[in-house]
Formats: structure tokens, sequence, C-alpha cells
């Protein structure tokens, strides 16, 4: 999609930039907000005591970045959103806006888009008016039928101004509260949960056509997801909570390659846990004073037959289950222990090299480096009261 400017043109900067005599006549882009938030704690008050929905967060969400919030339920992803749109009032901490401390300004004055999972949409109104309503309540003065008309066509419903809500899909309804959001032209686009009501297919549409359009717009956008591949796919990055904490924070490349807790390994793609002192464990020599052990499905090294040397450095296991996912097959492997794990493998890759018998036996091989140990109170997620 090509890059696409909400200002109209009677607001735009006149003066073209000028770089080594060649003119840039792109339209200006707004540049999104800075925004930085620093030891953010909000505590609610419960029948049974003080709930810590946020314990203390700091994060920096860069100018025009897509920043994805990312944690079990109840880890404090909307609450932090709330507190950013002045939705909430914080026990302690601030917020920045470039450089205004904006942690008392209203709601109305942060300039905030929002979009939601339940569209929020008016029934009674056409899709332009619920547009237009964006402008009408910020009193913008602009041309209100042109820039419904942009917007729509930034969001691909081009033409369908005249309709009411329920002639639309979910995905074209939530494309409506996309343009309404952005109709006033704000410098920050929150997203609580915005495609969770939709199915798959539209999701991913979705997704791609709203990272094309903030992309293109400028603005610093937060969203609140469950979904771990909508977060990688796409942020700048992602912010992982766990009970009211930022648990890491980083690069989606950063998160997958190098998880910092065990908690963050469990939580971020799959894992395999096997018990300190299993045979598994003493055999990789993976010496920890924590009771268990992770490990990647694809840090496996398998091996179907041996030299007599490797058996001194491998476990044997037997091939417990074989289970044809489609492009992935996964199978489970027992050791002589009883303890399970399980080896993932593309389908290419088992019929170029595996295909494993179930009840065959296999020799298992995981590199020290790969091991993480913890205890089950490292990766606990529950909320803290
Ligand atoms: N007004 C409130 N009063 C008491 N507790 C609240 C209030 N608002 C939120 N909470 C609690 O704070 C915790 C964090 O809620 P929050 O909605 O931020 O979590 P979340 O990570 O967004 O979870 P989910 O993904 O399920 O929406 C939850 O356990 C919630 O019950």
């Amino acid at each position: 999609m090509a890059a696409v400017s909400l200002m109209s043109m009677d607001e735009a900067p006149s003066d073209n930039i000028v770089y080594d005599g060649i003119v840039d006549d792109s339209p200006t882009r707004p540049t999104g907000l800075y925004v930085r938030v620093r030891n953010m704690v909000k505590h609610f008050s419960t029948a049974k005591g003080l709930f810590r929905a946020v314990d203390g967060v700091d994060v920096d969400i860069e100018p025009s970045s897509i920043v994805a919030l990312l944690g079990p339920s109840g880890s404090g992803k909307t609450t932090l959103l709330r507190l950013v749109a002045g939705l909430e009032t914080p026990t302690a901490g601030h917020i920045y806006f470039d450089d205004t401390d904006a942690t008392n300004l209203s709601v109305q004055d942060r300039q905030i888009g929002f979009v939601f999972q339940s569209y929020a949409l008016f029934n009674h109104k056409t899709v332009a008016e619920n547009i237009k309503f964006g402008l009408e309540v910020r009193k913008l003065n602009v041309d209100h039928d042109k820039r419904a008309a942009e917007l729509l066509a930034l969001v691909q419903l081009a033409g369908l101004g005249d309709r009411y809500p329920k002639q639309l899909s979910g995905g074209q309804r939530q494309r409506v509260a996309l343009a309404r959001a952005l109709a006033s032209n704000p410098r920050l686009l929150l997203l609580d949960e915005p495609f969770g009501a939709l199915d798959a297919v539209v999701r991913k549409q979705l997704r791609t056509s709203l990272k094309e359009i903030v992309r293109s717009v400028g603005v610093t956008t937060i969203i609140v997801t469950h979904d771990q591949e909508e977060a990688f796919d796409l942020a700048d990055k992602v912010v992982i909570f766990n009970r009211g904490l930022v648990e890491q924070q980083g690069t989606p490349t950063e998160i997958i390659k190098k998880p910092r807790t065990p908690f963050i390994m469990k939580f971020v793609g799959e894992t395999n846990v096997v018990p300190a002192s299993s045979v598994l464990a003493k055999r990789m020599r993976f010496i920890t004073p924590k009771s268990k052990v992770m490990f990647r499905p694809h840090d496996i090294k398998l091996f179907k037959t041996l030299d007599p040397e490797e058996k001194r450095t491998t476990v044997a296991a037997t091939v417990a289950d074989k289970a044809n996912l489609g492009w992935v097959i996964k199978y489970t492997l027992r050791f002589d222990d009883d303890v399970e794990c399980e080896l993932q493998l593309t389908r290419q890759q088992d019929e170029r090299e595996y295909n494993l018998v179930v009840g065959s036996r296999v020799y298992v091989y995981v590199s020290r480096r790969a091991m993480l140990g913890f205890d089950p109170s490292d990766v606990d997620s529950t909320p803290v009261v």
C-alpha cells in the first residue's frame, strides 16, 4: 500500500523537504508520540486485599513504533493500556508523552485513538457518520466528508460509507472502528484485543492491513493481545507481562532467541520439561539447584543408530507416539525412567530423515546450552493479591 497521510492538503505543511538538492514532495507524515512509562503502579482494593494489577513497570515506546503487550490473563496488560489512555489513575508512577508529563492529562487532552474488541460502532449511524463522529468530538476544522472518504480508502472500504454497521462483516466493522480511531489524526493509537472476536483468516487479513495502515500513517501504536503470533508479527517491540510486572521487553527476535527467564521460555514457544533428576538431564551433565529442566523440542538431536562411542553421550528412548499435525510431526519419546519429551519435525524433515516407527528405539542428545533449570514457582503466572 502506498504511504497515505491522514492530513488533508489544507493542513499539510507547504514546505517540501530538500536533501542534497532532491525535493521530497511526498506528503509530510506526522510523527507519533514518544511514550515513556516510569515506575507505573496500579493497585486495586478488592475483598481479598490489595490487588497488584501493575506493580512497577517501565516501558519505552518509540515514536511511530508498534508495541505489543503480551502476557497471560490477568497479568496487567489492559490495565497498563488504560493507564496510558487516562482511563485509570495511577497509584504511583508517571507517563510522559514526548517531554511532557502526561500523568494527569484528561483522556480528551491525550489525543489518542482507541480500538477495542467489541466494535463500539453506533448502529444507527452509517459507516461514514461513524467515522465523522471521530472528527466531530475533536471539533476538527477539516472537510469531514473528504476525510471520511480518505479514511475509508485507507482501511480498504471505499464506497461503503452509506452502509450501516449491521450490513458489514465483523472484519469490516473493525476496519471502520480503526478508521474512526484514526479520524482525528491521533499521535497514539491504543488497541485492546482488536481482532479477538474474529475468525483466524479475517484476523490475519486485518493484521496485515493494520501493519500497513499504522506504518503509513506514522502513529505510535500499542496493542494488547493474547495471540503470540499476532504480537510477534506486528510489533517492533514486544513487552511480556507476568503478575503485574514486565518480565522481558525487546524485539521479537530478541525474545525468541534470548528468553531471559524460565517464564518467558515457557510462555513463548514450545518447551519440554523433565525433572532435574532425570536420566536425560544427568547424562547431559546438566547440573542445577532447581528441580526441573526445560528445553525446546527442536533442540533435540536424535539418532536412530549409534556408534558405541556415542552411546555414552546419548540417552535411549522408545518412540511412544507419533502425532500428525499437518505440516508438523510430533513424536513423544519415552525414556527408560518413564520421563517423556516431545520432538517436533517438519513433515519434510520427517519423511527425509526420520520416519520413526512407534515402539522403536532411538537415542537422544540435548546440548547442555539449550537447557534451563527452573522451579515451578519461576513460571507461575497467578496474579498477585
Ligand atoms: N477495577 C478493578 N478492580 C479490581 N481489580 C481489577 C480492576 N481492573 C482490573 N482488575 C484486575 O487486575 C488484573 C489485571 O487485569 P488486566 O485486565 O490488566 O489483565 P490482562 O493482562 O489485560 O488480562 P486479560 O488478558 O485477561 O484481559 C485482573 O486480575 C483484573 O481482575
